[in-house]
């Protein structure tokens, strides 16, 4: 293995004992900093990963409620609890576990979350404060992707980097804060020609498609950064990502692993929109 690793996992760690002394701290002085997980039906990976944002609430001394609603709710029913949690005082965060069932419009669900409890950073407004420079909540997986390169004092500036994937929540908002770092910024698609000619060129690869092995050596060029965003399945039934990691460790200068890579900075990330968003309501309170 040439490439170094980039590990999500102790990352995570030594961020959340900042968390934890922070939170203790709002605690102390005004009252426990708090999110909401509303989860909507009964999907078995979405069960798992909610359980995991609870525990972690937990383990940092922040309050979590989860609010479980069966698959068959209305649109209205999911839309009467978020705007009961937007008005809740001692409600800091809100976050509604994707994917909803197809009778739900996500987007709606979104813009009903208010703007100052929207600690995924889905919502328009803090999409387009995002796409401006402006102070916002930014979306979680993205920003941890960045908090890692830092970590492994990978400087972005002037680097050309390729986001692999343009999701909403994960591959646009990633080519944005890529943008805010100074790199060049490739946005590759399922529509992209030639991707092998561009993924050779790229000195940092964010991969978020959604397919294990996608990404293979003979795709990067030596040296670069891979960073894999992709939780997928195989068909051993393991955790993967979207990375052929075993080949291109061989070959890339940085790496991270699924599982242990960008899954656990994720959550840390979404731990840490919560304090900011409830600082932000403390202080807004004490203003008054
Ligand atoms: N680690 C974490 O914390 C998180 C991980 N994930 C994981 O990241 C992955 C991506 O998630 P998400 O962004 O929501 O996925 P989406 O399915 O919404 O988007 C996938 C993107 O990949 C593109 N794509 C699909 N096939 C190809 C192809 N053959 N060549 C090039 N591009 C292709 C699609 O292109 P097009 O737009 O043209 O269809 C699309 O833009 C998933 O594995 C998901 O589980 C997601 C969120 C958080
Ligand atoms: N509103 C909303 N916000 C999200 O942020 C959101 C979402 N919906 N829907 C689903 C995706 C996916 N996602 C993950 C977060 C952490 C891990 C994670 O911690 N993974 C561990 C492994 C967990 C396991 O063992 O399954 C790891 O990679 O090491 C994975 C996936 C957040 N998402």
């Amino acid at each position: 293995m040439t490439a170094q690793l980039i590990n999500g996992k102790d990352l995570s760690q030594q961020i959340r004992k900042n968390i934890k002394e922070k939170a203790s701290q709002l605690t102390e002085k005004y009252r426990q900093p708090c999110l909401a997980v509303i989860l909507v039906g009964e999907d078995p990976a979405s069960q798992v990963y909610v359980r995991n944002k609870v525990k972690s609430c937990e383990d940092c001394g922040i309050k979590s409620i989860l609010q479980r609603l069966p698959a068959d709710s209305t649109e209205k029913e999911v839309i009467d609890l978020i705007n009961a949690l937007n008005q809740d005082k001692e409600v800091d965060g809100i976050l509604v576990q994707l994917p909803l069932p197809k009778h739900i419009s996500e987007q709606k669900i979104i813009e009903t979350i208010d703007v100052a409890k929207d600690v995924d950073g889905f919502h328009l407004h803090n999409v387009g404060a995002l796409s401006c420079g402006l102070p916002c909540l930014k979306p979680c997986t993205p920003h941890g992707v960045i908090k890692m390169l830092e970590s492994a004092n990978i400087d972005l500036e002037g680097k050309l980097a390729l986001v692999l994937g343009r999701s909403n929540i994960v591959g646009k908002p990633m080519a944005q804060l890529l943008l805010e770092k100074n790199a060049t910024v490739i946005l590759a698609h399922s529509k992209t020609r030639n991707l092998q000619k561009l993924t050779l060129q790229a000195d940092v690869i964010i991969a978020a498609v959604g397919r294990p092995l996608f990404l293979k050596a003979e795709m990067v060029k030596p040296g670069a950064v891979v960073i894999d965003v992709g939780i997928n399945r195989n068909s051993e039934g393991k955790l993967c990502g979207d990375v052929d990691f075993e080949n291109v460790k061989e070959t890339a200068g940085f790496i991270t692993p699924v599982p242990g890579g960008v899954g656990p900075m994720t959550i840390t990330m979404l731990l840490e929109n919560t304090l900011i968003a409830a600082e932000n309501s403390f202080q807004k309170k004490e203003n008054q």
